[in-house]
This record gives structure tokens, sequence and C-alpha cells, in this order.
């Protein structure tokens, strides 16, 4: 996108049918610091608070930071428009939709200068800390949900300079505390269960195990007086590809280094907790709501595990896209009969929510050939993912003595594709943070496919659970001896 520094002058004009902002970005506060600005946060809460600015609420503009050197290129990209970028919907009948959104007004990366990222959090202008950090970023058992020390974690107790996002909350909370600034609110926009409640246990506990030096009882102040409400998020966001940016500037001229793509459909349900300051969001969109709980159960265990059952098993049945898998029957009836028996008894009731209304609509997000999601981006971080939304509904069904078979089915799949080569002995490109620990599991000399149900800290007690092993096997037999597609047809009676 070629624009002009915000200072000098507003956007360039825009061709016509782009909107972008028209409100003045030159005037616009820093009332909000993103911690891990990646494809989603520009396509979801970028979004509301782009509207929110639109709607004349000046305070609310974005600091966003990169907390991973990962992050550079993204944040070059986004420097060199002015923190403008472009997001372009794609539409189920295959038309896009694009506007150009303003709400990013400034960019920090932590490598680069992490006294400026501490003194945005600190400032008194900030009422709001949110932050995307993917599944992973929690420091958590998934098997206990208890806090874990991980590596990065304990560098931070160590060194002078916090390096996590969770080592910058605390010591911007320690600063403003000093300071007599009010705490901001902490929002985490992750697809983890009680995300709020997670990030202020492991702010909690890390802050406890720093006043083993400071003994400054920061923990205390923040348990007393820093909101943490949770939230449920939604907008299916695809990485960007370079055919992407091609068709933005081939049909509607604006040229983009990093526009960000996702489906029409958008959702925030937020707990209405705040530390200070609350910014108008139910002006927005936004739902904001007592208890979170019942809307995120049913996103996570219908949509988020509903990808995992589809993926690894289209996968290895040789799809590569999201529609793709949808548009094979067999596959649809899996998802459909995924969410239907297994996941859906799992749920309480969901206020004012239709739950078949709300499947069917998953199943035409799913099966939208424009979005174009892939298989692989579903696939990633297969561990935290499979541990965070489909053993919950094992779990949960075990203990209701009801049917569980096909998420079993997804839990074998995704072993059977962590070994990292196809049905056809193609090899696949596997992502997960925890590999040198599975493949020794995965491909162990005596072969034993229950190995990997010893992984405690991704399976728990459920690894010995006799009935849990019980259908393990099985669906690991029937993967083995029939392949994936004939493992569904076979589940399904089809
Ligand atoms: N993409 C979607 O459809 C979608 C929808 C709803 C929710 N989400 C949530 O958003 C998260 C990010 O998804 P995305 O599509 O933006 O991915 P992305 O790969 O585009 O961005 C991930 C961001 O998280 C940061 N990050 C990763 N690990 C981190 C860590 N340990 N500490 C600090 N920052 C860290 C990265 O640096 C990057 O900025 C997901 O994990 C999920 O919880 C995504
Ligand atoms: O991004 P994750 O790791 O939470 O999970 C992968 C997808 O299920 C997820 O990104 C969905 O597309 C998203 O949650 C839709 O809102």
């Amino acid at each position: 996108m070629t624009t002009t520094p915000r200072s000098e002058s507003p956007l360039p004009a825009l061709p016509a049918g782009v909107p972008g902002p028209a409100y003045d970005r030159a005037a616009v506060g820093r009332g909000v610091v993103h911690l891990g600005v990646g494809g989603f946060h520009r396509s979801h809460q970028a979004v509301y608070f782009d509207r929110l600015l639109g709607l004349g609420h000046a305070d609310w503009g974005i600091t966003g930071v990169g907390v991973l050197a990962a992050d550079r290129p993204l944040h070059t990209a986004l420097r060199t428009q002015d923190g403008l970028y472009t997001l372009v919907l794609k539409h189920a009948d295959g038309s896009i939709e694009a506007s150009v959104v303003g709400s990013l007004v400034r960019l920090l990366l932590l490598d680069d200068d992490p006294e400026a990222v501490l003194a945005a959090m600190a400032a008194p202008s900030t009422r709001l800390v949110s932050m995307t950090i993917t599944e992973g970023g929690y420091s958590t058992d998934k098997s206990t949900g208890r806090f874990r020390l991980d590596d990065a974690l304990a560098a931070d107790l160590a060194g002078p300079r916090p390096r996590t996002a969770f080592g910058l909350l605390a010591e911007a909370l320690r600063r403003r505390r000093a300071a007599g600034t009010p705490p901001f609110t902490v929002v985490s926009c992750d697809n983890v269960e009680s995300n709020g409640d997670l990030t202020r246990q492991t702010l909690l506990e890390f802050t406890r195990l720093q006043e083993a030096h400071t003994g400054d009882g920061l923990a205390d102040w923040i348990a007393a007086s820093v909101a943490f409400p949770n939230s449920m998020v939604d907008r299916i966001t695809p990485a960007t590809t370079d055919e992407d940016r091609r068709r933005l500037t081939a049909e509607t001229g604006v040229t983009d280094r990093w526009p960000v793509v996702a489906e029409p459909y958008l959702q925030w349900v937020l707990e209405d907790r705040f530390s200070d300051a609350r910014p108008p969001l139910a002006d927005v969109g936004v739902q904001l709501v007592e208890d979170v709980r019942p809307y995120e159960l049913m996103k996570l265990r219908l949509l988020n595990a509903g990808h995992q059952v589809m993926s690894y098993l289209g996968y290895l049945a040789g799809y590569r896209r999201v529609d793709e898998v949808m548009a094979d029957p067999l596959f649809e009836q899996l998802v459909e009969r995924y969410m239907r028996l297994e996941a859906t008894p799992t749920l309480p009731p969901v206020p004012d929510t239709d739950l078949a209304g709300y499947r069917r609509t998953l199943l035409e997000r799913f099966a939208n050939p424009a979005v174009s999601d892939t298989l692989l981006r579903n696939c990633a971080e297969g561990s935290e993912r499979i541990a965070t939304f489909v053993l919950p509904v094992i779990r949960a069904q075990l203990a209701a003595g009801g049917p569980c078979d096909l998420a079993v089915l997804a839990v074998a799949a995704w072993a059977r594709y962590a070994v990292g080569t196809d049905e056809d002995g193609r090899p696949i490109p596997v992502v997960d943070a925890r590999l040198d620990r599975l493949v020794p599991l995965l491909r162990g000399p005596d072969g034993d496919p229950l190995a990997v149900l010893g992984l405690e800290e991704v399976f728990g007690d459920l690894g010995a659970d006799e009935r849990f092993r019980q259908a393990y096997v099985r669906a690991a037999g029937l993967l083995h001896r029939r392949g994936a597609r004939r493992a569904v047809a076979e589940l399904l009676g089809a």
C-alpha cells in the first residue's frame, strides 16, 4: 500500500469501493497495547477497534507489539504502510470485499526497543492489553490445567529484561503500581478454555516466583485489582498468500505488502469485567456477557475440534484444503456426526443460541471454497491443539458413557500424521514444538501404538484410561489396515 506518514497527511485516495478510515489517525490516542500481532489480530480485534475509532471514540488506537523475533517481516511491511493494511473478506460466491483498517497506529518489536514496549504498557493512556500468543504461550500443563514454568518464563525470571508476554505484563503492572497508575484490563484472545482465567493464573504464578527475589507484593495487588475477562473470538483467518496479494491488486487496484484475508463471519463474546476504563465495545458488535464459558465451549468443541477431526484424516486421505475435505460427502458426514453426536452432548445450554443452527452455519463456513484455509494450518502444533480442543470432548464423553469413537479416530490420525509421511510415503511438513519427544514415541523400535499416550503433558491420566486405550488401539489399527478414508467410512458405517 502506498501511503504517506500519518503526521503529514491522511490516507491517499483509495480506489472506489475500498473504504478506509474516515477518522483522523493523527489524532488517535493509544488506549490498547496488543501482544502478538498476527493474522487473527488484524482480522478481528483491530477491526472492532477500527469501528470504535470510526464512531469517534478516539482514545482506542492500538500499539501492536511483536514479542517474538519471527514477527519482524510483518512489522517491517506494516511500518512501511504506516500501520495501515487491507482486510480482504472472501465470500462464498467467490467475490472479495476489501477495506483498509487504521486502528494499528504504532508498531513495536520487543527485540528493537524493549523499553518502548514497557513504556507503552505502563502509560496511563493504555487501558487495555490484549494478546494472541497462541495456545502454547500460556505455560500450562495441558493435562492438569496447572502452571508449568517453561524455559522462556524461567529465562525471564533470571534475566534483567522481560522477553515473554507474561514477563512484560508483570513488569508493566509493577511500574503502574509504583506510579499510582490504575491497572489495565488484560484480554486474551487465544483459543483456550477460560483464556482470561488462565492468563491470570500464569501471571500470578510468575509474579509469585519473582517475589522470592523482589518481595514487592505485586501478585496480591494484581489479584485484587486487575480484571482478566474471558473471551470467545471467532473469524477463520488463513495465512496470507502471494496469490491473495496479486488478486487484491488486480481486482481493486490496492497494492498492499501484507493484507489479511478472512471469512466474512465475525464474533467476539467478552465478559463484562474491566479494571478501569472500558471501551464501548457493545456499540461495535461485541457481545458483552456475564459468563463466556458456554459460548467458548461451543466454539472450541465444535469449530476448533471440528477442524482437528477433519484435518489429520483429510490430509492423510490426500486433501490439502478445508473446503476440499468438506466437499467429500464422507468427510462432511464425519464432521457433522462428530459435532452432533460427540461434541454437542458435552455442552451446557448456550444462551440465545440454537446449536443445530450453529452447527449448520459451521458446515457452511468450512465449505466456503473462497477462504482456501489449508489443512496444514490446522495441523500445525497438533499436540497442543489435540490436547486443547479434542481431548476435553473425549474426557467428557467417557465420564458420561457417551460416544467418542470419531474424536478418538482423530487423535489416532494426528499420531499417524506426526510420523511425518503420508499414506503414499510422501513427507509431511509436520510443525510441532514437541516433535523431538513425539518422534521416538511414534517410531519406537517396538512399534507400540500406545506409547504416545504416555506423553503426560498432552494426555495426563487419560493415557491410562482403559476405555480410551482400547478405543485408541482400535482406531490406530483401523488407520493402519485401511487408510484414513476407509477408516472413516468404516466408523460411519458408510
Ligand atoms: N487464525 C484464526 O483463524 C484464529 C481465529 C481465532 C483465534 N485465533 C487465535 O489467534 C492465535 C494466533 O493466530 P494467528 O492466525 O494470528 O497466527 P499468526 O501465526 O498469524 O500469528 C501468531 C502471533 O502469535 C505470536 N506468538 C506466538 N507464540 C508466542 C509466544 N509464545 N509469545 C508471544 N507471542 C507469540 C506470533 O509472534 C504472532 O504474532 C491462534 O493461536 C488462536 O489462539 C486464530
Ligand atoms: O488457531 P488455533 O490454533 O486456535 O486453531 C486452528 C483453527 O481451528 C482456528 O484458527 C480457527 O480457524 C479459528 O478459531 C476460527 O475462529
